[in-house]
């Protein structure tokens, strides 16, 4: 693999950071990605069959906190992730009408107190204190863009079926944030990728990690052990730094699949999709369920993995033929007790998508499972969710 640019090597492992070069297929091994958001407030979405869209510069958070207007770095995509409210259904909702509803935590009114108590807009644009008012509609619109993104390639080994055709691979050279070679274990994904974010979720901060490539590469393997972790890692925290406190852990997990979306946690229910006055996407009738150990969540991971819609494809016989989203929510009350209800204090989105596929690998598909490619791949544009 060619590597331009500084990096670091752990010491004990093979992951190489910052600024590397790589193929999506690479010394004969086809990669995935992971992808991991942060977001201070809503979120939109695009990612265009395989390449992630980005915009030509954002509000961008700088080391010191401050929020400057830059270019952005190959790096450092302004990739909108698409996130979800919980609605309760309402008996007279009519298909494809727009809804008001309480929105639950965060949002403007957040994103308002951050803004002016940073004062960012006035360092970020170097505008004159009145002006304040005035430009606070465009930056408002500008700051629920920001992000920061980290992308993340696992290169996982050959299997049986597979021959080693570096020599005849394209060169292409791409930057990352980091690269794990395939000796790279799950945990050590987990250490580079969520771990750290997991804190950031008591304070209301909204993330995505999402698993990104070609059917076969990897992704169900590396995202699956993620929620799990990510679970005991809150509940350490809810049970210790932040004891009586009155946080709270939710668990939902649903799956998109030819377009419709199924709760995996409630014998797939059929759910709607709806986007509210605020462009919140809400989830209507999907259930989340009240967890405090870690057993539960396994069990609801597990019975949500079995849930989802599997399938076989030329390259992998195994494949996930539905995107699947599992979401881990933080909740308090206003006064810390359980006497009130609890509203979202912060949320780690975690979604397994289904394998992009080319056409090279669906030769051998039946019509279901090309039928089923196509949705894929269309819906992995996140055409109308955002
Ligand atoms: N890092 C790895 N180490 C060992 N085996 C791996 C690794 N990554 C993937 N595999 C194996 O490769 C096969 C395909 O992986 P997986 O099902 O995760 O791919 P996928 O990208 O989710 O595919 P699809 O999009 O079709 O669902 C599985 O048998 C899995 O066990």
């Amino acid at each position: 693999m060619n590597v331009v640019g500084g990096q670091v090597s752990r010491s004990n492992s093979s992951m190489l950071h910052k600024r590397q070069n790589s193929d999506n297929f690479i010394d004969g091994r086809w990669y995935q990605s992971t992808t991991f958001t942060e977001d201070l407030g809503s979120y939109g979405g695009g990612v265009h069959q395989g390449s992630v869209w980005s915009r030509a510069s954002s509000l961008r958070k700088a080391s010191n906190g401050q929020v400057s207007t830059s270019e952005l770095t190959p790096s450092l995509l302004d990739l909108h992730s698409f996130d979800t409210e919980l609605l309760r259904e309402m008996p007279k909702l009519q298909e494809g009408s727009l809804i008001n509803h309480p929105v639950h935590g965060k949002s403007f009114d957040d994103l308002e107190s951050f803004l002016s108590s940073a004062k960012l807009v006035n360092r970020s644009r170097g505008l004159p204190e009145n002006n304040l008012q005035k430009s606070f509609s465009v930056d408002k619109e500008r700051a629920n863009n920001v992000a920061k993104i980290k992308v993340v390639v696992r290169k996982r080994p050959l299997n049986k079926k597979e021959v080693d055709l570096t020599e005849y691979v394209e060169k292409h050279e791409f930057v990352f944030d980091a690269v794990l070679n395939e000796d790279v274990s799950n945990n050590e994904v987990y250490a580079e990728t969520v771990e750290h974010i997991v804190p950031l979720i008591f304070n209301r901060t909204k993330a995505t990690c999402f698993a990104y490539g070609q059917t076969g590469s990897g992704k169900t393997y590396t995202m699956q052990p993620l929620p799990l972790k990510a679970s005991q890692d809150i509940l350490t925290l809810v049970n210790h730094r932040y004891q009586s406190q009155g946080f709270q852990l939710f668990v939902s997990f649903f799956e998109i699949y030819g377009g419709k979306l199924f709760d995996l946690l409630n014998d797939r229910k059929k759910l709607c999709m709806r986007e509210d006055g605020k462009q919140q996407v809400c989830i209507v009738g999907l259930q989340e369920y009240r967890v405090s150990n870690v057993e539960t969540i396994k069990d609801f991971i597990e019975k949500g993995n079995a849930s989802r819609s599997a399938g076989t494809t030329g390259a992998n016989e195994e494949s996930s033929r539905s995107h699947a989203i599992l979401q881990l929510c933080i909740k308090k009350s206003a006064d810390g007790t359980e006497s009130r209800p609890a509203r979202v204090v912060g949320k780690l989105s975690f979604i397994d998508l289904a394998g992009s596929e080319r056409g090279a690998d669906t030769t051998n598909n039946d019509k279901q499972t090309r039928l089923e490619g196509a949705g894929i791949n269309k819906i992995t544009c996140f055409e109308g969710i955002h």
